[in-house]
């Protein structure tokens, strides 16, 4: 990456102090972009999700996997839970997606409690493990919420084989008129669903998987307590990547969970952090970690720069320790403060192989949260900080109330966010969809067909907020 004229920036900047000029470029299609990372993640998109309760369970986890994406099982989460998740996730189909499935004389009511997890908008009816009909939100509207599910679904379902073509199943979807094609084995068993935006996906996306065809998991583990022993355990249940996570990276602490952790195994792909500096970054990377997390007050759910004054603008934090990572031949995320597709071009950049989010896909049928409905009947998720109240409250409720008490004091987050769903873009898939077509975009406009290209071509411009107001499209006249 070069900074227009070759000029340095006097000052630290964010994603929005900054803008990538077009060059010349032979890259004739955005299909020719290759966005793989090569951090030793396997992951087929620079895509992160951050190990945080309200965002990474395991919905989210195979749904962002099977477009090549990795989710981050937060620290918090206990190890019988997160080996039952990694188990679920490597046993989901690489193409088809896991419906919510219902018996016959279940209600309408519990259909109308579950279809809201799935951005499809449907359930499948389930008997002895054969589908025998689809339900959707509609048809439940004006039905007695009592009434059984076999009264009101629909049993004209496309049906296919497990093995058939995503480019054949979206032909029988579009033929059928169908909402979408429900998947059996050669037995007759449901293996799962796909909608005409699913098989057109399936054929656009490359899965994260595992060298057993699994899909690929991440995990985090803090530095307090046994360390060691927590990634012990999760390298047993089966995660790909570990992420040694807490606020302040560059502390001995952390250098010691990173030198235990690494002890475990030389090869599993370890992330650490965070940190925004190349001191901080070379102190992580001679401790054993593959990957730095870079990002010290960016996220959305983040109070720290208010309550510290500590961090740095993150465009500038990224391209210092990506350039300190890459002289030791290691990577770093850009962690927190993406609210655009822009923002993750621009991280690519300034060097991450990949770029983690959280509080964006908070706001999505995948996370893990209850959908709600504001006064407006806008739906909702609620969203809150790893360092917040309610998530110190929840991390140390197995401690005495006077322990609880002094850790509470510190509170670098928010409690309750609320995270709107877009109307247009309710599925995490929906996100990136967007996010994919906004950086293979990028680095077209760079002359770049991958990412280490367009780290290379990235000619990037310092910019006023004018310069960034003048960007944003206008949904009335002026
Ligand atoms: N990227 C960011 O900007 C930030 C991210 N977070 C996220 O919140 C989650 C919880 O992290 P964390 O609060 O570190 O909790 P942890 O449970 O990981 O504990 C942090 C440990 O570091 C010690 N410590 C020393 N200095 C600091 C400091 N300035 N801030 C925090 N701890 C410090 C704490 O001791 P003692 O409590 O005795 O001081 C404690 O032992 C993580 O997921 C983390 O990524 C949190 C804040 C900032
Ligand atoms: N200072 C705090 N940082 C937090 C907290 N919870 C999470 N985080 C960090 O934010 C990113 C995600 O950023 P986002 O803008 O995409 O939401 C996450 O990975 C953490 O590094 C918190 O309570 N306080
Ligand atoms: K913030």
């Amino acid at each position: 990456m070069q900074f227009l004229d070759g000029a340095t920036p006097p000052h630290d900047l964010t994603y929005d102090d900054v803008f990538m000029v077009p060059r010349s470029s032979s890259v004739a299609s955005r299909y020719d972009v290759d966005l793989a990372t090569d951090d030793g993640t396997g992951t087929t998109l620079p895509l992160v999700v951050a190990n945080m309760t309200a965002i990474a369970g395991r919905r989210m986890a195979e749904t962002v996997a099977r477009r090549g994406g990795i989710t981050v099982i937060p620290q918090d989460i206990p190890i019988p839970v997160v080996t039952d998740v990694v188990r679920w996730v490597k046993e989901r189909h690489r193409v088809f997606d896991t419906p919510i499935e219902l018996r016959p004389d279940q209600t309408v009511a519990e259909a109308l409690s579950l279809i809201p997890k799935r951005a499809h908008k449907a359930a499948v009816v389930v008997q002895d493990g054969r589908p025998v009909g689809v339900v959707s939100e509609r048809d439940c509207a004006e039905v007695d919420r009592f009434a059984q599910v076999s009264a009101v679904m629909n049993q004209d379902v496309v049906t296919v084989s497990e093995g058939t073509d995503p480019r054949e199943v979206y032909d029988a979807i579009e033929r059928a008129k169908a909402p979408l094609a429900v998947a059996v084995s050669d037995s007759g068993e449901l293996v799962g669903v796909l909608t005409r935006l699913g098989a057109l996906r399936a054929t656009l996306y490359t899965p994260a998987v595992d060298p057993s065809g699994g899909l690929r998991i991440a995990a985090a583990v803090g530095v307090n307590g046994e360390v060691a022993d927590r990634a012990a355990e999760l390298l047993a249940a089966g995660v790909d990547c570990l992420v040694v996570d807490t606020a302040h990276g560059h502390q001995d602490r952390m250098v010691q969970a990173l030198q235990a952790v690494r002890a475990l195994s030389p090869d599993v792909p370890i992330a650490a952090g965070n940190v925004v500096s190349a001191e901080g970054t070379r102190a992580l990377i001679e401790a054993g970690a593959d990957i730095v997390k870079v990002g010290v007050g960016p996220g959305a759910m983040c109070t720290t720069r208010m309550m510290t004054g500590v961090g740095r603008p993150q465009f500038s934090a990224v391209h210092e320790c990506a350039a300190a990572a890459r002289e030791l031949g290691k990577h770093v995320w850009a962690d927190g403060g993406v609210r655009h597709p822009r923002d993750v071009a621009l991280a690519l950049a300034a060097g991450a192989s990949s770029v983690m989010i959280g509080s964006w896909f908070a706001g999505t049928h995948e996370s893990p949260g209850d959908l709600m409905l504001d006064a407006d009947g806008r739906p909702f998720k609620v969203s809150f900080g790893m360092a917040s109240a309610r998530a110190v409250a929840n991390r140390t409720s197995g401690e005495s109330s006077y322990d609880r008490a002094r850790k509470g004091l510190y509170e670098e987050g928010i409690s309750s966010s609320r995270m709107y769903l877009d109307p247009d873009r309710p599925g995490v898939e929906d996100l990136i969809d967007q996010i994919c077509s906004g950086v293979r975009s990028a680095c077209t406009y760079a002359g770049a067909t991958d990412l280490a290209q367009f780290h290379e071509r990235a000619l990037v411009g310092v910019q006023s907020a004018a310069g960034f107001h003048e960007g944003r499209p206008l949904e009335k006249s002026w």
